[in-house]
């Protein structure tokens, strides 16, 4: 049987990150991989500093969405991938890459996922974390200033000029694509629950296959 690809799509902050570590977890790195459309931000070694710093990483075209696609077409079919690694605090990627095996269940995690076509064909199942913005700006915040090297200023510009606006125009709607939403991220434990009991359900029909 061919992997199953599920994708976690959700705004900034909403608790993709912690709703996906916690399935990894569950279900144990033998049988699952996770790969990360952050990763895939496309390269900007020929930018200044200063100049990458105004690129919209909110937007679709901050993405190389045509090797997330292609990667994601080769998990799919059995063979792995070397996936690019992303420096949040340079605003660039970096110069090594992960190797990626293909696992019987791939969790995709993105804030654009159910925004572009190509990847919503791919998915087997498609999970919305559901958070609202003023949940989801503090705790970027927070996360920003400890794991991101970003000034309160930074990240409060950033959320008004571009995180914004773009979560309005391309992920809130793209909620309407997801098979299952989830309220509140990674700690709702009852949410979690029912998705990892599908998941062995799923893992079960593969060892019978
Ligand atoms: N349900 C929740 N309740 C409280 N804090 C949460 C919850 N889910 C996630 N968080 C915290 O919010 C922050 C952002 O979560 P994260 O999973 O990184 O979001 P995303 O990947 O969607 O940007 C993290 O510090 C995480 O620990
Ligand atoms: N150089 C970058 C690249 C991306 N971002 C922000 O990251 C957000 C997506 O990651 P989450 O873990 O929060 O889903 C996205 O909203 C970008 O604004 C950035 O600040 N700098």
């Amino acid at each position: 049987m061919k992997p199953i690809l599920i994708g976690i799509c959700g705004g900034s902050g909403s608790g993709k990150s912690t709703v996906t570590e916690q399935l990894l977890k569950n279900t144990g790195d033998a049988r699952c991989t996770v790969i990360r459309q952050d990763n895939y931000y496309k390269d900007q070694s020929h930018l200044s500093p200063e100049e990458r710093v105004k690129t919209n990483y909110d937007h679709p075209f901050a993405f190389d969405n045509d090797l997330f696609i292609e990667h994601l077409m080769a998990l799919k079919s059995g063979k792995s991938v070397d996936m690019p690694e992303y420096d949040f605090s340079v605003h660039n990627r970096k110069k090594e890459t992960i190797r990626l095996e293909p696992k019987d269940i791939i969790l995709i995690e993105g804030i654009l996922l159910f925004s572009e076509p190509r990847v919503l064909d791919l998915l087997d199942m498609k999970i919305f974390v559901d958070t609202d913005s003023d949940v989801r700006i503090l705790r970027r915040i927070k996360r920003d200033m400890k794991e991101r090297a970003r000034s309160l200023d930074s990240v409060i510009d950033q959320y008004m000029a571009t995180v914004r606006p773009a979560h309005l125009q391309f992920v809130e709607p793209s909620k309407r694509y997801a098979d299952i939403i989830v309220p509140e991220g990674g700690h709702n434990k009852v949410a979690v629950d029912l998705i990892q009991t599908k998941l062995n359900h799923i893992l079960a029909e593969i060892e019978k296959a």
